[in-house]
């Protein structure tokens, strides 16, 4: 932090540009087994929680992640019922939030994240993210790696969502093939997955590669994405696979009423759900 303000600094993920956010207050500054932990006050986007250096989420924009990454997989799922969800990573509770707006239909939401500090400093300073669903009676939470928790599980979720950070640092293996096999094996029969898969404008290398890996798993692959102006580059995308080749995740089947997603949603619809996946042509052209 240089006089008042965090720079978002990264010459391999993001060379030669850089999000700063003028900070009015730090909370906490700390160091987990995993990754150096931050939490500040900024002065107009909420609280903020950096993970070595990298944004992770902030108050004010948290949404259009949270609720795309979610939502992009339950409401294209051809279940409606008794559905077990799992979460790897998203420590920070947002995405179980999103998990529970579908209220009776969820027979399960499980977490599994390997910082216990992330999920820590988040119930503290950013609680509107989990918005108290770390005590839901349907929640259950694991602090450890992703990739050996789903090792223990075969056929057992609908809807696995991968709210990982960036591939340099403790979600590396969240991006390997190896990993996208243990999902597959851990979905029952039309599952779904979505998982962090980055920037059109930065990152096309890695989301070409991460198209090309579910493609040898999954018999449907598509890449969507969400706008986020504290992401680099103000855009982020999911690929969302389903394990059942006669899925859609393209169109949501379930229904929420207009007056539903004004109320439930600050980004999500029905039709944002659609055009996600519209791609503009420099990304068509290497992953369609
Ligand atoms: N450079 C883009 C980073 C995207 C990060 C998404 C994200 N934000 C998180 C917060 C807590 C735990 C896991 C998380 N994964």
């Amino acid at each position: 932090i240089k006089d008042g303000w965090f720079h978002e600094i990264s010459d391999t993920m993001w060379p030669g540009q850089a999000m700063a956010l003028r900070v009015e207050k730090i909370l906490f500054a700390g160091k987990s087994k995993y990754q150096d932990v931050l939490v500040f006050k900024s002065t107009d986007y909420g609280n903020v929680l950096v993970l070595d250096n990298v944004i992770q989420v902030t108050e004010r924009d948290e949404h259009a992640y949270q609720e795309m990454i979610t939502h992009l997989a339950i409401a294209s799922h051809p279940k409606k019922q008794g559905l077990n969800v799992l979460v790897v990573g998203g420590g920070d509770g947002g995405v179980l939030r999103e998990v529970l707006k579908y209220g009776d239909a969820i027979e399960q939401a499980t977490l599994c994240d390997i910082d216990e500090m992330v999920i820590d400093v988040s119930k503290k300073y950013l609680p509107g993210l989990s918005n108290g669903a770390y005590d839901h009676p349907k929640v259950k939470t694991y602090i450890g790696d992703g990739f050996e928790f789903l090792k223990t599980y075969e056929n057992t979720f609908d809807v696995i969502i991968t709210d990982s950070s960036d591939p340099e640092g403790p979600a590396e293996s969240l991006f390997q093939e190896h990993y996208f096999k243990l999902l597959n094996n851990s979905l029952k029969e039309d599952g779904i997955i979505t998982t962090q898969a980055e920037n059109i404008w930065l990152h096309m290398p890695i989301i070409k590669k991460l198209k090309e890996t579910c493609s040898k798993i999954f018999p449907v692959v598509q890449y969507g994405y969400t706008t986020i102006p504290t992401y680099p580059s103000g855009q982020i995308g999911f690929m969302v696979c389903s394990k059942g080749k006669t899925v859609d995740v393209t169109k949501p089947t379930k229904k929420f009423t207009k007056e539903e997603e004004k109320k439930l949603f600050k980004y999500y619809n029905s039709e944002i759900h659609e055009a996600a996946f519209v791609l503009p042509t420099f990304a068509a052209v290497e992953l369609n």
